[in-house]
């Protein structure tokens, strides 16, 4: 098991945006966490195309497009052609999620789908089998900065538990208000991915923030390789 770790661009200095965005990548993490909200879907805006096209240029990484907009299938084309590698759109928001999925996947990028924490997980299994990612939002979305909801742990378990029982290959990303103090519990409860703003880019250098991450993911890998005895 190989977890990953997804730093929000959301948290980062946009006025040294593509330093950030090296010291990241000279980190050791080949990972972005690109998200868009367009004030409807979410109550904020953040930004779009032209901010990703000119980003791209400038990283390998894998850029993780998190959309919180209305109507998803509208914008796929124009992501895809600005570089995401991947493209997480919301349940709540599209009326045809299959559709949002094949048009992703026609365009040679990896899908996922994310939910609300007020949105039952089972509304996610009919899509599972299609889905590369199922992002479980562990705050209400719009907003970097905010608390980890502990309701989120159950729901990840109970997911995690899920895809097992039907060998699915599918992966569960975690988003919002993780940290080193709680990304322990994150993975222990069955996460692959954790995506984290304000814990990489405030307080301390992005360096120093992410060694606390890997050396949580090193951990929790030893702990998961582990034969269970009792
Ligand atoms: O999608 C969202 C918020 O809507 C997130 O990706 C946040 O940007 C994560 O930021 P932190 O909670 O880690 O500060
Ligand atoms: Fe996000």
């Amino acid at each position: 098991m190989m977890y990953i770790l997804a730093p929000s661009l959301l948290a980062a200095d946009f006025t040294i945006l593509g330093e950030q965005i090296r010291e990241i990548q000279k980190a050791g993490v080949n990972y972005l966490h690109i998200d868009v909200m367009d004030g409807m879907f979410v109550p904020s805006i953040s930004f779009g195309m032209p901010l990703i096209a000119s980003i791209r240029s400038a990283t390998t990484q894998f850029f993780d497009v998190h959309l919180m907009i209305t109507d998803p299938i509208r914008y796929i084309k124009d992501f895809a052609e600005c570089g995401a590698d991947g493209i997480t759109f919301h349940l709540e928001a599209a009326d045809h999620v299959d559709e949002v999925i094949d048009r992703i996947h026609s365009l040679g990028l990896k899908a996922g789908l994310s939910i609300k924490p007020s949105t039952p997980l089972e509304e996610v299994y009919p899509y599972l089998p299609k889905l590369d990612t199922v992002l479980i939002m562990s705050v209400e979305p719009g907003f970097g900065g905010q608390a980890f909801m502990d309701e989120a742990y159950g729901r990840i378990a109970e997911l995690r538990k899920y895809i097992n029982s039907h060998c699915l290959p599918v992966k569960i990303e975690v988003d919002g208000g993780i940290g080193k103090k709680n990304v322990r519990e994150v993975l222990r409860a069955g996460a692959d991915i954790c995506v984290a703003g304000s814990a990489v880019f405030k307080k301390r250098s992005i360096s120093e923030n992410i060694a606390h991450f890997m050396e949580a993911f090193h951990e929790c890998e030893e702990e998961a390789g582990k034969p269970v005895t009792e």
